[in-house]
This record gives structure tokens, C-alpha cells and sequence, in this order.
């Protein structure tokens, strides 16, 4: 695994950490803000508090109960890319586009990907923290001060439809230690960005050559 200076340039403006409760969303999506100067954000912040009893008391979430936490936390994530392009344009540095913004949120079903990908835009990546059941009840239960009963996990499974292939996934296994899953996602970000600045880099020869021959 390459362990470079840190990606700064490019990354994606929205990286959104996946999985089942306890599969170390928040965690990883933390890490990562941190290490880049990106900005983190929450899902369970947005839920609405029905929701959250609604889980406490040990009730799986439906789709009517979805939709209006994602809208939230759409309108969230925009407000912040917002306000993070404004700072960037105040006070622009060279070099450094506006940073990343980490969302970590469950995101079990496909129809709630595309929801995302719809209002945040085509520049989203999605993070899948894959595990064993028996890991994830092991680390929810021994998490203290969630609100989320690890009674709901085989619930949370049963929605799960993991990223398809179409989906440009990238999955990682959560029994690496989470130091090691952080660099795994700024090395696969890195190399995102290495081919996307390639493209750009052969399609400007491309358009060079094909002006001054022609
Ligand atoms: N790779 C890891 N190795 C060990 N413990 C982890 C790892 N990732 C997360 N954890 C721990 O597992 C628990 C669940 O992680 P959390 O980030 O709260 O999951 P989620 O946000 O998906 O519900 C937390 O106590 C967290 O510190
Ligand atoms: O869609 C859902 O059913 C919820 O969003 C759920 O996936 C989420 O996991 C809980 O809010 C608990 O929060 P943690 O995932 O942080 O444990």
C-alpha cells in the first residue's frame, strides 16, 4: 500500500461511507476529514427524531421513514459544499481546491444511492465498509452511548444491497485495523484522481495534436 503525502488536490467533493450500523462509518468518515481538512458530516444527525425513537425502540426504518433523512442530509452536505466554495473563493489557495466533504451514512439500497447521486451531483464517490455479522454485533455491542440497539443489525443486513459493479465501488474489509482502511481510501482517491488528471492531461494532447495538424 502506498502511504504518500497526503491527496489534497482534487478529491472528490462528496465521499460517502456505507454500511450496516457498526460497521465503523462514523470512524472512518471521521479519519478521513481529519486527515485531509475535509469536511465530515453525519447522517444520524439529520434523522428525524421519530426516527431515532423509532430505532431506540427497536424498530427497523422503512422507506417513507428514509426519504425525508436524506433529504435533510442532501440539503446539509449542498449548504456545506456552499459555504466551503465561498471560503475557498475569499480566500483561494494555490494550489488546494475546495476539500472534500466525508459523509458517513448507512446508505443500504441502491434507490437511496441514486437519490444521493441525483442531488449531489456526479462527483460522489461511495465507500463500502464490508464485514462479518458477528464482528459488526461485536463492536455495536461494545459502543457506548449510541442510541442504535445492536438488535437492529440483522435488520440492517437484511436491506443491505451492496455497491454492483456498476457502481464504481470500492469496498473494504472492516476487519483491517481502521488506520489501514484510511490510507486504503486516500490511496484509492489518489489513483481516482492520478487517471482523471491523465485523461484530462491526453485529451488536451489529443486536442493539440488534431489543431496544429489539421
Ligand atoms: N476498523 C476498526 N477496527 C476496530 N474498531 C473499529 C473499526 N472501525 C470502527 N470501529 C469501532 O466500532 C464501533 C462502530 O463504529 P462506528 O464508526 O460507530 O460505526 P457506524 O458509524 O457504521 O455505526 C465504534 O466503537 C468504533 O470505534
Ligand atoms: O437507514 C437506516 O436504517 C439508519 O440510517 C441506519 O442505517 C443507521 O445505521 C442508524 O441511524 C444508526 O446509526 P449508525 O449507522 O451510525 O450506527
Amino acid at each position: 500500500m502506498r502511504k504518500q503525502s497526503l491527496p489534497m488536490n482534487s478529491l472528490a467533493k462528496f465521499v460517502i461511507v456505507m454500511g450496516v450500523s457498526g460497521s465503523g462509518k462514523t470512524e472512518t468518515a471521521r479519519r478521513l476529514a481529519a486527515a485531509t481538512k475535509g469536511a465530515l458530516l453525519d447522517a444520524d444527525d439529520y434523522h428525524p427524531a421519530e426516527n431515532v425513537d423509532h430505532m431506540r425502540r427497536g424498530l427497523p426504518l422503512d422507506d417513507a421513514m428514509r426519504w425525508p433523512w436524506l433529504d435533510a442530509l442532501c440539503q446539509a452536505a449542498i449548504a456545506t459544499r456552499a459555504e466551503l466554495t465561498s471560503r475557498a473563493i475569499a480566500a483561494p489557495l494555490p494550489g488546494l481546491p475546495t476539500p472534500p466533504i466525508f459523509i458517513a451514512c448507512s446508505a443500504l439500497k441502491r434507490r437511496y444511492r441514486d437519490f444521493l447521486r441525483t442531488h449531489l451531483g456526479a462527483d460522489l464517490i461511495f465507500v463500502f465498509l464490508d464485514g462479518p455479522r458477528d464482528l459488526i454485533l461485536d463492536r455495536m455491542n461494545n459502543r457506548a452511548g449510541h442510541f442504535m440497539p445492536a438488535a437492529l443489525l440483522d435488520s440492517q443486513l437484511a436491506d443491505l444491497e451492496p455497491l454492483g459493479p456498476d457502481e464504481d465501488p470500492l469496498t473494504i474489509s472492516i476487519m483491517a485495523p481502521i488506520d489501514d482502511i484510511v490510507w486504503q481510501v486516500l490511496d484509492d482517491l489518489t489513483a481516482r484522481n492520478d487517471r482523471e488528471s491523465g485523461t484530462e492531461a491526453s485529451v488536451s494532447a489529443d486536442e493539440k495534436t488534431t489543431s496544429t495538424g489539421g
